[in-house]
């Protein structure tokens, strides 16, 4: 039976209150953000899916300087390797000024338009329609970027004035967020050490974290031997290496080895390299650590599980800075830093006589102690965030978020493996729940092995919950089976297209690589 035109009026009334009903849904998500990533990149995703545009560009300012780069960007519509290029492009010139006059600017085609078209950005870009508007007046705090449309044409006055009101919105949020971004990075008591320091994958602002770091800044540039102690996976191996790097070796070796990983038979010929002829299957010379860290660090792990008979060579080397390579007869130089490291209390090792004495004074000359996860609990959830953040990297994954209940369970659990310990959990969620093709990080994928209700419990699903998931599944799966062919999509699951478009945003799906 055909439609009467009254009924199609109503259907069209019906899907336009539906999306605006879908719009102040996601407006409502988006305010209760609380830091500036996530916020940043669903405000894009919902700008672009309001005005159908291929891809966008989203900047906030933080100290107003129109001139410098901006502090916090995104790009949508691009994967991840692709972004630098596109910001590179995308028409400085259209940011510009919208940036410096406060003004909406709408152009059909920049390449033609005589304001922009001169503009390499432009020309580079080969960019057509252009929707660009500021977010705040007075101070103007950043601009929504929107090029190219899915549907031919150029933006329509209606997505003018639609991204207008939404940037209106976006500039209160964004201002709450960035006093917000101040506040923290003013409560980051490793600020003032990260400027004397390259120590950029230490993740963590603490004060416990704090000391550390400040201990590093003062060892690192002398060339004594430091002993990092503390719980196992609490980060010494990697502050060895940080302490390297900011040393004058930094552009020599850094070799480690674990002392407790090779049988007592091995540790020396390791150490100190083995002559032709020193035993019976020794027949060419083979170099020792000692000797390939020249000029550089040598790292030992574990030194507390050193044999006595090599802690006494050790010794030796520490003290006349000259070493035997096995079978040989005549002492080798060497000008090699030693850093090592433990988690088992040296001081009772000596006590119970498996460590010598003197090597422990040698080696402390200056101890840096790091403090268990447990001893900073400031510093799991941006801890959680990063292993997230680079697992997804690592293997390619589209960028998962960990939920409120995924953190506040990582807040309550015990990490006796400590550092560790969450970057494997953490990874290992990821890896389940891209396996099930969802995009945020639940508690369950962190503690599969929970049963029942607690901190490590699966979540209650209620009903609404439950009712996302699968809403969530059942469109990535739809857009999927159609390449990511949205009118086809919406046609299969009976939607309009703006609705996909803004459930997309709203679930932060992304197209995975082929
Ligand atoms: N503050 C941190 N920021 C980011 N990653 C960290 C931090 N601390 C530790 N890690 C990571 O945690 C893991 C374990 O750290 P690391 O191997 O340095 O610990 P460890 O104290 O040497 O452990 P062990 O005592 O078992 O030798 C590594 O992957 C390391 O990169």
């Amino acid at each position: 039976m055909p439609t009467a035109p009254n009924d199609v009026t109503q259907d069209g009334e019906r899907d336009r209150l539906q999306q605006e009903r879908d719009f102040y849904r996601s407006l409502l998500e988006l305010g209760a953000r609380d830091s500036l990533e996530p916020f940043l990149e669903e405000a894009l995703a919902l700008s672009a899916s309001m005005s159908g545009a291929k891809r966008g560009y989203i900047e906030l300012q933080e100290d107003q300087r129109p001139e410098g780069p901006p502090r916090f960007w995104m790009a949508h519509g691009c994967y991840d390797e692709e972004v630098e290029e596109i910001r590179a492009t995308f028409s400085r010139g259209v940011i510009a000024e919208a940036l410096a006059t406060g003004q909406t600017i709408v152009t059909e085609s920049a390449l033609r338009d005589p304001r922009f078209g001169s503009r390499n950005s432009v020309r580079r870009n080969r960019s057509e329609a252009v929707l660009c508007a500021p977010i705040g007046a007075s101070p103007t705090l950043g601009v929504v970027y929107l090029q190219d449309r899915h549907q031919p044409g150029p933006f329509s006055e209606e997505d003018r004035k639609r991204l207008e009101i939404f940037a209106r919105y976006l500039a209160t949020f964004a201002e709450r967020l960035l006093t917000l971004h101040r506040q923290r990075e003013a409560a980051d008591a490793t600020q003032p050490f990260r400027g004397r320091l390259r120590a950029e994958g230490v993740i963590g602002r603490s004060a416990s974290l704090a000391r550390v770091l400040e201990q590093v800044s003062l060892v690192a540039p002398l060339d004594v031997n430091v002993l990092l102690t503390g719980p196992s996976g609490t980060g010494k191996t990697q502050l060895a290496r940080v302490i390297h790097d900011n040393s004058p070796r930094a552009s020599h070796p850094f070799l480690e080895l674990n002392c407790a990983a090779l049988p007592e038979t091995l540790v020396e010929s390791e150490l100190f390299g083995v002559l032709p002829g020193a035993h019976s299957t020794a027949s060419r010379k083979v170099e020792g650590k000692v000797a390939a860290a020249e000029g550089g660090t040598l790292f030992l792990d574990e030194v507390g599980d050193l044999p006595l008979t090599s802690q006494a060579k050790l010794l030796q080397l520490l003290q006349s800075r000259e070493y035997y390579p096995l079978g040989g007869t005549r002492p080798q130089r060497a000008d090699v830093r030693i850093l090592a490291a433990t988690n088992v209390d040296l001081r009772a090792a000596v006590a119970r006589k498996t460590f010598r004495e003197d090597l422990l004074y040698r080696l402390e000359v200056l101890p840096v102690r790091l403090p268990s996860l447990a001893e900073r609990p400031e510093d799991l959830l941006e801890l959680a965030e990063y292993f997230c953040a680079s697992a997804c990297e690592q293997h390619h994954l589209p960028r998962l978020r960990l939920s409120p209940g995924a953190l506040r369970a990582v807040e309550a659990a015990e990490w006796p493996g400590n550092v560790r310990e969450l970057a494997h959990k953490v990874q290992a969620a990821v890896i389940r729940a891209s396996g099930e093709g969802v995009a945020r990080i639940e508690r369950r994928h962190l503690f599969p092995e929970a049963k029942g209700e607690g901190a490590r419990g699966p979540e209650p699903l209620t009903f609404q919950e439950a009712t996302r998931r699968f809403q969530e599944q059942l469109l990535l799966k739809t857009l999927e089976d159609t390449a990511w062919n949205i009118t086809e999509a919406a046609s299969k699951l009976e939607l309009s297209r703006s609705h996909i478009y803004n459930l997309i945003a709203a679930f932060g799906l992304e197209r995975r690589k082929p």
